[in-house]
């Protein structure tokens, strides 16, 4: 699960994670929630899945905004788990009514 994916596997798993976007090693996005307890219960969602998974994401908080950087660290790059991390996020936000932008 941890080796580092190539530049094709990342840009075809990309497609279908809109509001995703790699910069360098990383993929980073920002999720725009309907309020601030509501960008929190997303964060506390994605913190218990991380968790599970043991893979955590970078994430800055402001107001609504939150913005995710994921990348693996062991490997020094982009693994499936920054792509199965970032559906996790997805999937959280739009459970809590948030959209994404990258
Ligand atoms: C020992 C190592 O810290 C753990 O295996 C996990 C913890 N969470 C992690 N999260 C991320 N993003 N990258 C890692 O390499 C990583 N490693």
């Amino acid at each position: 699960m941890s080796r580092l994916l190539s530049d094709d596997e990342v840009s075809t798993q990309l497609r279908e994670l809109p509001g995703w976007r790699r910069e360098g090693d990383a993929l980073v996005a920002t999720v725009e929630a309907p309020d601030f307890p509501a960008a929190i219960r997303i964060v506390d969602a994605v913190a218990d899945e991380a968790e599970q998974m043991n893979h955590h994401p970078d994430i800055d908080i402001r107001w609504r905004t939150t913005s995710w950087l994921l990348t693996t660290h062991d490997a020094g790059g982009l693994t499936q788990l920054d792509i199965e991390l970032a559906h996790r996020i997805s999937a959280a936000a739009r459970t809590h009514g948030a959209t994404l932008g990258a």
